[in-house]
C-alpha cells in the first residue's frame, strides 16, 4: 500500500494524513518531539516477529535466545523478556541488560572468543543457563574459574563447521579462517581435555555460521555437521543432551525474500530433528530489524553538478551498516508524495568528515527539500548498538512506539553530558 516503503511492514507502518505513521502515530508528531535523528521501534512488530519465529520452532520443543547484539535497548528487550525470551549475550554488558530486562538468568547463553575472566566469573555467579566455549583455551579457563566457585560449568563447545554462508564476507563466521569456534576436526582433543578439567560439564554443540543469510542450504549443510558431530561424540562417550543451532536468519532490505520462518523449521526438523537434545536458536536480526527506522531530517540539498546530494542530519555514525557492509537501506519521505510526483537521483549522505559517510547512491526519491523528513528503513537491528560519537555528535535517541503511545526509551546523550564522562588529569 506504501508503494515507497517496501520494507516497512504494513503491520506497524502506514500512511495517517499523507504522512508515514508507526503503529498510527504520525513520524512528524514524533520527530516535532523528539528532535531528529533518532531511532524508532514498534512493539507490534517486534512481538509479531518474536512470535513468528517462535510458534514455527515451537512444535520442535526449540528454545529461543534472543541476540542481544542485534538491539540491546531496554525497552525493545523488555518486550521481548515479556514475550518469553531467552538472551544469547556476548559480554557482561549485555548480561546486565539482559537480566535487567526481566530475562531469567537460566535461559541466558553466553558466546564470543574472548570472554574476560570478570564475565566468565559473574556468569557462574549469576548462575546463566550456558557458556559457549570458543576454544580449548577458554574451557581451561571456566574449569579453573568455577572450581574457585565449587561450581561445575555447564558448556557447549561452539564448533567452527567450515561451511560457507554465502553471506557477506565480513558477517561471514562459520569457514575455517574465521576466529569463531573450533575446527570440527581438532575435536578429537576433547576426550583428553575434558579428563582434566573436574569443573566444566560438556552438555553439548554450538554452532553459529554468520548473519543476514538468506537460503536454507547453508543452515542445514551446517545443522547435518552439527548433528554427525553430536552422535560421534556421543559414541565416544560424551553425554551430550543439547545442540544451539546459533542465529543469522536472513530479512529484506531491498526486494529479496526473506528466510521463512516455516523454511527454517523444516531446516531444524529434517536435519537434527530426531537427535533426541534440546535445541535452541539465537535471532538477532529477523526478531528486531524491520520493526526499526532511523528518523532523519534532510540538512541541504546540494547541487554537485552531475549528483544531487540529500545531506542528513543522520550519519554513519548513527547507522553504520551501510559504511560497512555496503548494505541497502531504503529511503522513504516521511510526507507521501502525490501519484506521479517526479523523482530523481540522489546520493543520500551524512554530514560526517568520511566519504563513506553514505547512506545511498543514486537512489530515485521523490523530490525533497532542507527540513524534510526521511526514514531509513530496516536498521532496528544492528543500528543503535553499533553507534557512535565520532565527529562528537550526540548519541541518538531511541523511541519506542506501543498502541498509539510513544515513549523516549533513551534520551539524546549530548556531547556536553558525554564531557562529564572523561577527565582532564590535575597534572596535565
Ligand atoms: C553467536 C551469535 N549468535 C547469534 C547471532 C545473531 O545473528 P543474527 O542477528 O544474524 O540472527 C550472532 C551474530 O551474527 C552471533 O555471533
Ligand atoms: N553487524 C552486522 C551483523 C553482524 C552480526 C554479529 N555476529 C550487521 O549489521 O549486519
Amino acid at each position: 500500500m506504501i508503494d515507497l516503503a517496501r520494507r516497512l511492514p504494513p503491520s506497524a507502518f502506514g500512511v495517517v494524513d499523507g504522512q508515514l505513521a508507526v503503529e498510527g502515530v504520525a513520524i512528524a508528531h514524533i520527530a516535532a518531539e523528539v528532535g531528529t535523528p533518532f531511532y524508532l521501534y514498534s512493539a507490534k512488530r517486534l512481538r509479531e516477529n518474536w512470535r513468528t519465529l517462535a510458534d514455527a520452532v515451537a512444535p520442535l520443543g526449540v528454545a529461543v535466545h534472543y541476540a542481544m547484539k542485534a538491539n540491546a535497548n531496554r525497552a525493545v528487550v523488555a518486550v521481548l523478556a515479556r514475550e518469553g525470551a531467552g538472551a544469547d549475550i556476548v559480554s557482561g554488558g549485555e548480561l546486565t541488560r539482559a537480566l535487567d530486562a526481566g530475562i531469567p538468568a537460566n535461559r541466558i547463553v553466553f558466546s564470543g572468543v574472548g570472554k574476560t575472566d570478570a564475565e566468565i566469573a559473574r556468569a557462574l555467579d549469576v548462575g546463566i543457563r550456558q557458556i559457549n566455549a570458543e576454544s580449548f583455551e577458554e574451557l581451561a579457563r571456566i574449569d579453573a574459574l568455577a572450581g574457585a566457585r565449587g561450581v561445575v560449568a555447564e558448556v557447549a563447545l561452539r564448533v567452527n563447521p567450515d561451511v560457507d554462508a554465502g553471506t557477506h564476507a565480513k558477517i561471514t563466521t562459520g569457514k575455517r579462517d574465521n576466529k569463531f569456534g573450533i575446527d570440527a576436526d581438532r575435536l578429537a582433543r576433547l576426550d583428553n581435555e575434558l579428563k582434566v578439567l573436574a569443573n566444566v560439564r560438556l552438555v553439548g554443540l554450538a554452532v553459529h555460521i554468520g548473519s543476514q543469510i538468506l537460503s536454507t542450504a547453508p543452515f542445514a549443510a551446517a545443522y547435518r555437521r552439527m548433528a554427525d558431530l553430536t552422535r560421534e561424540l556421543r559414541a565416544r562417550g560424551h553425554a551430550l543432551t543439547r545442540l544451539d543451532l546459533g542465529g543469522g536468519f536472513g530479512i529484506p532490505y531491498r526486494a529479496e525474500a526473506g528466510l521463512a520462518a516455516a523454511d527454517l523449521a523444516e531446516t531444524i526438523r529434517t536435519t537434527v530433528g530426531d537427535l533426541g537434545v534440546e535445541l535452541a536458536i539465537e535471532p538477532g536480526r529477523s526478531i528486531v530489524g524491520d520493526a526499526g527506522v532511523l528518523v532523519s531530517r534532510v540538512a541541504f540539498v546540494k547541487d554537485g553538478g552531475d549528483i544531487r546530494f540529500l545531506v542528513l542530519d543522520a550519519a554513519m555514525n548513527d547507522l553504520m551498516r551501510p559504511a560497512m557492509y555496503d548494505s541497502h537501506h531504503d529511503v522513504v519521505p516521511v510526507r507521501m508524495p502525490a501519484p506521479g510526483a517526479e523523482r530523481i537521483d540522489y546520493d543520500v549522505v551524512g554530514p560526517i568528515c568520511e566519504s563513506s559517510d553514505t547512506f545511498a547512491r543514486r537512489r530515485s526519491l521523490p523530490i525533497l527539500a532542507a527540513g524534510d523528513l526521511v526514514v531509513l528503513a530496516t536498521a532496528g537491528a544492528y543500528g543503535a548498538t553499533m553507534a557512535g560519537t565520532y565527529n562528537a555528535r550526540a548519541l541518538v535517541p531511541e523511541v519506542i512506539v506501543d498502541a498509539g503511545r510513544f515513549a523516549v526509551t533513551r534520551r539524546r546523550i549530548e556531547v556536553e553530558e558525554q564531557l562529564s564522562w572523561e577527565t582532564v588529569p590535575d597534572w596535565l
